[in-house]
């Protein structure tokens, strides 16, 4: 018999969790001495935003895209231009995932595969795009999905 297999958003609990987890996360980034000063001036809403991104890549609904009015290649050009370093992005994963242990967000192995698995990408790329002129998407680009279990071969620029 096939069992149904819930996509990560509904794993992880919906969107009360992404709202929370990101809210939380944001809030030890600014006080974080190396990346802190790197959101300065990110707005209100950006916690809000990026917890509509991902949870729409979690296979969640379409809210990043539709009330945020944002895009794959919406979000790749806030990150254009910044400058990001390895020691950033590891920081920045680190307090997500600390920040992910500190609120009982599920850490089941297949689960925390994933998401480690989509934080690594997601963060790696950021860093590629950060020391680009020109945003690589085109507007029209899908979102990224992301399951159980993806990459699907080698990084090609
Ligand atoms: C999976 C990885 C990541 C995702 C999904 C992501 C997502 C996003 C999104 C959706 C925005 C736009 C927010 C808005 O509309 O207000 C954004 C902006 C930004 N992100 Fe990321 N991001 C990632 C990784 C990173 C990393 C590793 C860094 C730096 C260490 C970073 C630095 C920034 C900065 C500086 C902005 C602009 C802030 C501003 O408006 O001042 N991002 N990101």
């Amino acid at each position: 018999m096939d069992k149904k297999v819930p996509t990560l958003y509904e794993w992880a609990g919906g969107e009360e969790t992404f709202q929370r987890l990101f809210a939380r996360f944001y809030e030890k980034v600014l006080k974080d001495d190396l990346i802190g000063p790197v959101f300065r001036n990110m707005s209100g809403d950006h916690p809000k935003h990026v917890a509509h991104f991902v949870a729409e890549v979690f296979g969640g609904p379409a809210k990043y895209t539709q009330e945020d009015k944002g895009s794959h290649a919406v979000m790749i050009a806030h990150h254009i231009g910044k400058m990001l370093d390895e020691p950033k992005r590891k920081r920045w994963v680190d307090l997500l995932l600390t920040t992910a242990d500190e609120m009982g967000v599920k850490d089941d192995p297949e689960f925390r595969s994933s998401l480690v698995a989509y934080l690594e990408w997601g963060s790696r790329i950021a860093v590629i795009n950060s020391h680009l002129t020109e945003n690589p998407i085109a507007d029209d680009e899908p979102m990224p999905r992301w399951g159980w279990g993806e990459t699907g071969g080698p990084y090609e620029p």
